[in-house]
This record gives structure tokens, C-alpha cells and sequence, in this order.
């Protein structure tokens, strides 16, 4: 059975020791709350300590970004090796925010893909349509697109590993959910795409989270559809108190 994974995406927000403190906290919250993955993607340079401050607790940390070399001369970025070195997990990866804002296309987060992949860790691989792609029918266009992109050339095995996030980019902090039904439709149609893609077995085993305004108050209802499970959460995973609960809403 596919797991339910909640993840927080902090985006450019906490200084290290906000970080530990907030992770601290959440660590005593979720105590028991097992049968759902939670995942925290911190800055870069709360990584290190986010760790230590998680460690013995189930939780997981990711990256938020990746360079897909080993090493070299790329300044200002960060390798994979650099991530599992210090006990990251997960790397989320094609984050509509840096599509629209540094310019990432699907072939560079294809490389970032294949490089976490190859490194051990876990790419949680961000798609979704905007408001104008949804409005002109194009949403499962784009999703395909996106999707195939950025898992283009991986094994039915390499598949399997990978967790996608659909994120309808009109309702990242906008605090415009898509309905649960909407949500479920567009979820539907990617595990369809994954399994022409890998085989309806590959698909069925791909855990795909929900991101988008998810709040304590719409989660369980969310995460109750049958084909979203889990979600990837920006501003609501900033407080330990609001994060707690959509994690207890995504306990089976
Ligand atoms: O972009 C998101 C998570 O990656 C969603 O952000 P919000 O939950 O703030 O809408």
C-alpha cells in the first residue's frame, strides 16, 4: 500500500534556531501519530541542525532545491552528496517557484531527479497547472507535460521512489483550495499518466500529496480522497501547533 506523506515546505522562512525551536516542538505534537511520513523541507542552512534536532523522532528533512553535479564550479549551489552527508532525506525538486522565478525547465529538474535518485535520496517532484492553463482546459496538458518531463528516462523501479507533488499554482497562498472532488480528479488523471508511463502497478504504489492552501481545517478532507496521499503544505507547516494537525488529519 502507497504511503500518506506529509511534508512542510518552509520556503525562505527561520533562521537555524527558529527552526530547532519549531521542530522541537513538533517532535512532542506528533509523538504516535505513525502509519504517515513527515517530512519538514528547511533552508539550507537549518539542515544541519534541523537533523540533530529531529533525530530518534520518525520525522524526515528535506532540501528545497539541488544542483544535479556531483561538484565543481557552481557557486551559490548546493550538491546531492552535500544533503546525504548530513542525514537530509528528501529534496523537493521543480517547485513551481522556481519555474516561474529562476526559470527551471523540466529537462534541469529531470537532472535533479536522477541525480537524488541516484544519491539515496528521495525527490519529491512538484507539477501543476496555472490559474490560465486550468481556465483554458489545459490542466492535465500541463501535468502530463510536467510529469513526464521530469521523470523522463527513470526505470519502473526509479519510479517507484519518487513522490509527486500536484500544486495548483493558483492556490499556493492564495487561500483558494481546489475542492477535494477537483483536487481528486487531477490526482486521478496523473496516476493515469504514471501508469501509462510505468505500469498501472508503479503508479498505484506512487504516494502523490496535495499542495496548495492546505489548512488544519481542509486536510482530512483532502487526504480522505482516494487517489492524494498526503500533502506538501508552505504556510501552514510554519507553526508546529497547525502542522500537528494536518498531520494527525493524514493518519490512517
Ligand atoms: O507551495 C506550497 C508548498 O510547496 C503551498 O503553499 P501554501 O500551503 O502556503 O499555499
Amino acid at each position: 500500500m502507497r504511503k500518506t506523506i506529509v511534508a512542510g515546505n518552509w520556503k525562505m522562512n527561520k533562521t537555524n534556531s527558529e527552526s530547532v525551536e519549531m521542530l522541537t516542538e513538533l517532535k512532542e505534537l506528533v509523538k504516535g501519530m505513525n502509519n504517515v511520513g513527515i517530512v519538514l523541507g528547511v533552508p539550507f542552512t537549518a539542515l544541519s541542525d534541523a537533523v540533530k534536532a529531529v533525530e530518534g523522532s520518525g520525522i524526515e528533512i528535506a532540501a528545497q532545491n539541488m544542483n544535479p553535479n556531483e561538484s565543481g564550479a557552481f557557486t551559490g549551489e548546493i550538491a546531492p552528496s552535500m544533503l546525504t552527508s548530513i542525514g537530509v532525506k528528501y529534496v523537493i525538486l521543480g517547485h513551481s517557484e522556481r519555474r516561474e522565478y529562476y526559470k527551471e525547465c523540466d529537462e534541469f529538474i529531470n537532472e535533479k531527479v536522477k541525480a537524488a535518485l541516484k544519491n539515496g535520496l528521495t525527490p519529491i517532484l512538484c507539477i501543476g497547472e496555472k490559474l490560465e492553463d486550468r481556465e483554458s482546459g489545459k490542466t492535465d496538458e500541463v501535468n502530463e507535460k510536467q510529469l513526464r518531463g521530469g521523470m523522463a528516462g527513470l526505470t519502473a523501479e526509479e519510479a517507484a521512489k519518487v513522490v509527486v507533488a500536484y500544486e495548483p499554482v493558483w492556490a499556493i497562498g492564495t487561500g483558494k483550495t481546489a475542492t477535494p472532488e477537483m483536487a481528486q480528479e487531477t490526482h486521478k488523471a496523473i496516476r493515469n499518466f504514471l501508469a501509462d508511463m510505468f505500469g498501472a502497478e508503479v503508479a498505484e504504489e506512487i504516494t502523490i500529496q496535495y499542495g496548495g492552501s492546505m489548512k488544519p481545517a481542509n486536510a482530512a478532507e483532502l487526504m480522505g480522497q482516494t487517489d492524494i496521499d498526503g500533502g506538501l503544505v508552505g504556510g501552514a507547516s510554519l507553526e508546529a501547533s497547525s502542522f500537528s494537525k494536518i498531520v494527525e488529519a493524514g493518519v490512517k
